[in-house]
């Protein structure tokens, strides 16, 4: 018989990005209500986000976030749901959950409602395998294990940073995807949860995210998107290939597959077209800029890792469009205002023991 899965209830803060009322909590109150919400309101502050009764809340909005963090606020997008990776900063507690508000609680195969949260936990309580893959998945679950071969020297794993989930229903497809296939909805529940291996980028979807933040925090900036920027919806892919770089580095794990949400809206293909075009040119070059990355072994914490990456965004990537020169000193104005928010010893990402 499984031990229970630890609730966390007061060591996990979930964010949520939003422009829109939160009735989506409705159907997740069950899994969601003991624990503390930060919802980061984007775009007009002057607009009124209701929250539905019963939940313990904190809410920003850009008045806010300007008050915070003052001139430091230039690295926090507006407009896009990148606004959410303050939700990271501001937060005091040891993980993270962040979920969209259009994503509602699926269910799996046996009818059963999938508790999204409880998985993410699991996920992140048990070891990651990135050295060596196993073929029978997740070995620390429940009727699985490590399969034979498997060198005993790495079955201990190491520490889960991120835990990636998926999504039914709508599929988090490019806009290219989308418009050639505007009815393909995902229906197929993969029982499934895999360690990324080392080496191996992913593109990450900030839909349905757990993550470490004494692990990984401070790698979470979702980057310059949205109100002034000439791209979109890379926030999350941006952040999923510094945090895979330096998990790699640091020898920290990201997993993905289960849990599964429902992801209920299409957002609309032509203007995500338009958002994210020139990120489906330039990523041919991130891409290999982000694979040919090798962080020094003085680089020892998140903070020292996410500055080298900084500098070479800026050395190497600028080239292609003066936007990574900027984005380059957002990153650096991130970890500013990270250590500024959590000051050193108030989390192991400052390499506090
Ligand atoms: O300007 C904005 C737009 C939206 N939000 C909030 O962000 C999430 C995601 O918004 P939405 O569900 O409308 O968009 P999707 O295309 O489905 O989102 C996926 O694309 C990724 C790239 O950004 C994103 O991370 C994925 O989830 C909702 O909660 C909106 O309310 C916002 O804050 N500002
Ligand atoms: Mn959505």
């Amino acid at each position: 018989m499984a031990a229970p899965t630890p609730l966390l209830k007061d060591e996990l803060d979930i964010v949520i990005p939003t422009i829109r009322n939160l009735d989506f909590l409705e159907m997740w109150r069950p899994f969601f209500q003991p624990y503390h919400l930060i919802i980061v309101q984007d775009g007009d502050p002057s607009k009124t986000i209701k929250v539905p009764q019963g939940f313990d809340y904190e809410l920003y909005n850009r008045n806010d976030i300007n008050r915070i963090l003052g001139p430091k606020a230039s690295c926090i997008s507006f407009k896009d749901s990148a606004c959410r990776c303050f939700g990271y900063m501001v937060s005091k507690k040891k993980y993270i959950y962040t979920i969209d508000d259009d994503c509602f609680v699926a269910t799996n195969p046996s009818g059963q409602q999938i508790n999204a949260l409880e998985q993410h936990i699991k996920n992140i309580l048990c070891p990651s395998t990135p050295f060596f893959f196993n073929t029978l998945y997740e070995p620390y679950r429940e009727g699985a294990d490590f399969v034979r071969g498997y060198p005993f020297s790495l079955r201990e794993g190491v520490p889960t940073a991120v835990s990636h989930g998926l999504w039914l229903n709508i599929p988090d497809y490019d806009a290219p995807t989308q418009l050639v296939k505007p009815l393909e909805r995902n229906t197929r529940y993969v029982d499934a949860i895999m360690t990324i291996p080392k080496g191996t980028l992913f593109p990450m979807c900030g839909m349905n995210l757990a993550f470490d933040r004494d692990l990984i925090g401070p790698a979470m900036y979702f980057g310059l998107m949205g109100d002034g920027q000439p791209i979109g919806r890379y926030d999350d892919m941006w952040a999923g290939w510094c945090c895979k770089v330096i998990c790699d580095h640091l020898g920290l794990g990201i997993k993905t597959g289960l849990p599964y949400i429902y992801h209920s809206k299409a957002s609309n293909p032509f203007v995500n077209l338009r958002k994210e075009y020139k990120g489906i040119f330039w990523q041919e070059d991130i891409i290999p800029f982000f694979q040919s990355i090798v962080l020094p072994k003085e680089a020892t914490t998140v903070q020292k890792c996410y500055l080298v990456l900084a500098k070479q965004v800026k050395e190497k990537l600028s080239k292609i469009d003066p936007y990574f020169d900027k984005l380059a000193d957002a990153m650096v104005t991130w970890i500013e205002a990270w250590d500024e928010l959590n000051p050193a010893g108030a989390s192991l990402a400052n390499g506090k023991k």
